[in-house]
């Protein structure tokens, strides 16, 4: 559903993104994880058609640019940006004009109660808090309902119970066969539902790593170090 080929990305001088190959199957949760400034954004930025690239992305089969790859892709950005003087209703309303979605209000009513953000739908963007900025930024992006969605770092902010349903969330979407790339460092988060993983370092990809691949009783963390660090972390006795 989502395949980048030979992706580079230069900022000036600063090669950000390296000759990077991803693919992402229908019904596939594919993790995306690296330190910071490892370029993780940026391709996040390049299969949402934000950036300028050199290479191939494709959504379904479409290049990244068009508006058909773009009715199949949601993106939940690292930062929310809203309008601050929508409401969170108008959010929903200008998501459902733009994509000329029929009969979406049921949904956008279930997806904000499930975010508890039932009370807060005639408070504007500038009102509202990080956390429910991010929960509005999701319901946005979920409101078409994409077959292939990319997340990045989207459980920063969230409280106990967004964190909660946002994975739920995400576990329901890749069940119904939806293609989901998550980028975050809170690796433990993710630990239980993924299928793939990339492992970014400097613009390169160092590792794509199948749940199936990893060893029993290792963890996502451990890969993790095992390619950023060089070595696993120490055991310790209550591991
Ligand atoms: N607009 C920009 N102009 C110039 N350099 C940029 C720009 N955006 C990112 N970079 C640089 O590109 C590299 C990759 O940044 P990117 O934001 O993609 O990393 P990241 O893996 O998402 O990092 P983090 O985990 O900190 O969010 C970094 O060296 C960063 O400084």
């Amino acid at each position: 559903m989502i395949i980048a080929q030979g992706i580079t990305k230069k900022y000036g001088k600063l090669v950000a993104n390296d000759n990077i190959d991803l693919s992402v199957g229908s019904g596939e949760l594919a993790v995306l994880l690296g330190p910071n400034g490892a370029g993780k954004s940026t391709l996040i930025k390049s299969i949402c058609g934000l950036l300028r690239f050199e290479g191939l992305i494709t959504i379904g089969g479409h290049e990244n640019h068009t508006v058909e790859a773009k009715r199949l892709l949601g993106y939940v950005p690292e930062f929310p940006v809203l309008y601050p003087m929508l409401t969170v209703s108008e959010h929903l309303e200008f998501v459902a004009k733009a994509y000329r979605l029929p009969a979406w209000e049921e949904r956008a009513e279930q997806l904000l109660h499930q975010f508890e953000m039932d009370d807060k739908k005639m408070k504007l963007g500038k009102e509202l808090s990080k956390g429910m900025q991010q929960k509005v930024s999701v319901c946005c992006a979920l409101l078409p309902q994409p077959k292939a969605v990319i997340f990045d770092e989207p459980l920063v902010g969230l409280d106990p119970h967004g964190i909660r349903e946002l994975k739920a969330v995400m576990w329901q979407l890749r069940d119904s066969g939806c293609a989901l790339v998550v980028s975050t460092h809170m690796i433990e988060s993710m630990e239980e539902n993924w299928d793939v993983t990339y492992i970014m370092v400097k613009g390169r990809i160092e590792r794509v790593c199948r749940r199936e691949e990893i060893k029993t009783g290792q963890s996502l963390e451990d890969v993790y170090f095992d390619i950023t660090e060089g070595h696993k972390r120490e055991e310790t006795p209550n591991e």
